[in-house]
């Protein structure tokens, strides 16, 4: 059991897809050392047999209502925060209509299709006073934290020179129906909003250990492949002022290596790997040995978890609302927007377009 008198979040989750499934699983876990208590208030989806469903499988111990739309959510008095779990392309849309009935908001990644969507959810959620924030999970992960330390603190591996960083899937593009939100640009679809961005936030992390307004602007170089206008593979080569590169790269048609990213400094190289790019588990430090050579043998540090590891980011919310701030220090509102800028230059130079840009 965790200790009493922790903040409690109360949560209504919009759309009963994939990762609505892992968050709400994972709030619902028991854990000894969590910061906040989590109830999963209200659940919307496009049918109300849909939500019934997934809550009998993903929450049956709670008191949730079920609602056959996102509209009910957003105005049920119980709710205080709404988790956004839809296909980007709405997310601008749900993030806006649930700041309007002044609901705190966390919205899957990517969190708008393009960096002025998300520049107008900011400007809504300060004129409203509410809390928002893109649920890029793995920056609160412990393993990050501990990789910036290793990186920008300890400098165990020296000045960073390189980072390389891949996230490909085999999603059998081909065989998914057209209207698959991985396949449809109208939905948002693309490697680098789904995928990449996991990479390139592995990138940023690495190069630099500021974020937001404070992180230094990499220049960027671009080639996507596109399929029906989506992007089914994306390659960008981020050059930072300081002369450290980032190759940053997405792929819809075949599995990348456990071995994700490789963060390359003066003094050695750290191996960041786990089943996906998307859930971290270890890295492993290898250091120059005194002749010159990298050790082929590193130290790696582990990181077991209960669960997916949603919770983090879900806690660090709700300690934010219950100390009365409305952004993030770790994902701040200038952070988003960074990747964002990123991200449709990256579409700029390499022709993936939505209909908002
Ligand atoms: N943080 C992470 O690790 C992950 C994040 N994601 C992010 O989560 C979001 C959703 O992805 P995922 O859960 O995989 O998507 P799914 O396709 O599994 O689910 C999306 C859900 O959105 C709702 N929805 C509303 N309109 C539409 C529409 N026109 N087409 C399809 N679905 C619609 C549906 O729920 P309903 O019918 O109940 O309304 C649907 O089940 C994306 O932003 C994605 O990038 C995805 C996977 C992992
Ligand atoms: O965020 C994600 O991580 C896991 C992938 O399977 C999924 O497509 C993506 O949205």
């Amino acid at each position: 059991m965790p200790p009493p008198n922790l903040p409690t979040l109360r949560w209504g989750v919009i759309a009963t897809g994939m990762i609505s499934s892992w968050f709400v699983k994972d709030l619902v876990l028991d854990r000894p050392d969590a910061k906040a208590h989590h109830t999963i208030e209200a659940i919307g989806s496009s049918s109300q047999e849909k939500g019934q469903t997934f809550a009998q499988e993903y929450c049956p111990h709670e008191s949730t209502t079920i609602y056959g739309s996102y509209e009910e959510v957003y105005t049920d008095p119980s709710v205080d925060i709404v988790y956004i779990g839809t296909p980007h392309a709405f997310h601008l849309r749900n993030c806006l209509d649930a700041i309007a009935h002044g609901k705190h908001v966390l919205c899957e990644k990517a969190f708008t299709l393009n960096a002025s969507q998300a520049r107008e959810v900011f400007a809504a959620a300060k004129d409203r006073g509410v809390f928002v924030m893109e649920a890029m999970w793995i920056r609160f992960h412990p393993l990050t934290r501990a990789l910036q330390v290793k990186i920008h603190e300890d400098n165990v591996i020296g000045r960073v020179q390189r980072v390389f960083c891949d996230f490909s899937l085999d999603m059998d593009i081909d065989s998914l129906p057209d209207d698959s939100r991985l396949k449809n640009p109208a939905l948002g679809a693309g490697s680098l909003l789904d995928i990449g961005i996991y990479s390139l936030t592995w990138a940023l992390l690495a190069a630099d250990p500021n974020v937001g307004g404070k992180a230094h602007v990499p220049g960027i170089l671009a080639s996507q492949k596109l399929s029906n206008g989506a992007d089914v593979a994306t390659a960008a080569i981020l050059g930072y002022p300081s002369g450290i590169q980032a190759i940053v790269t997405s792929s819809l048609s075949f599995a990348t290596a456990p071995q994700f990213c490789r963060i390359e400094g003066t003094e050695g190289f750290i191996i960041v790997q786990g089943p996906g790019t998307s859930a971290p588990e270890r890295f492993t430090v290898h250091l120059k040995t005194p002749s010159g050579d990298t050790a082929a043998e590193g130290i790696t540090f582990s990181f077991n978890k209960p669960g997916m590891g949603f919770y983090w980011e879900a806690d660090a919310v709700a300690v934010d609302i219950s100390e009365g701030r409305i952004e993030n220090d770790i994902m701040p509102w200038a952070e988003t927007i960074r990747v964002l800028e990123i991200l449709d230059e990256i579409r700029r130079q390499g022709g993936a377009r939505y209909d908002c840009d």
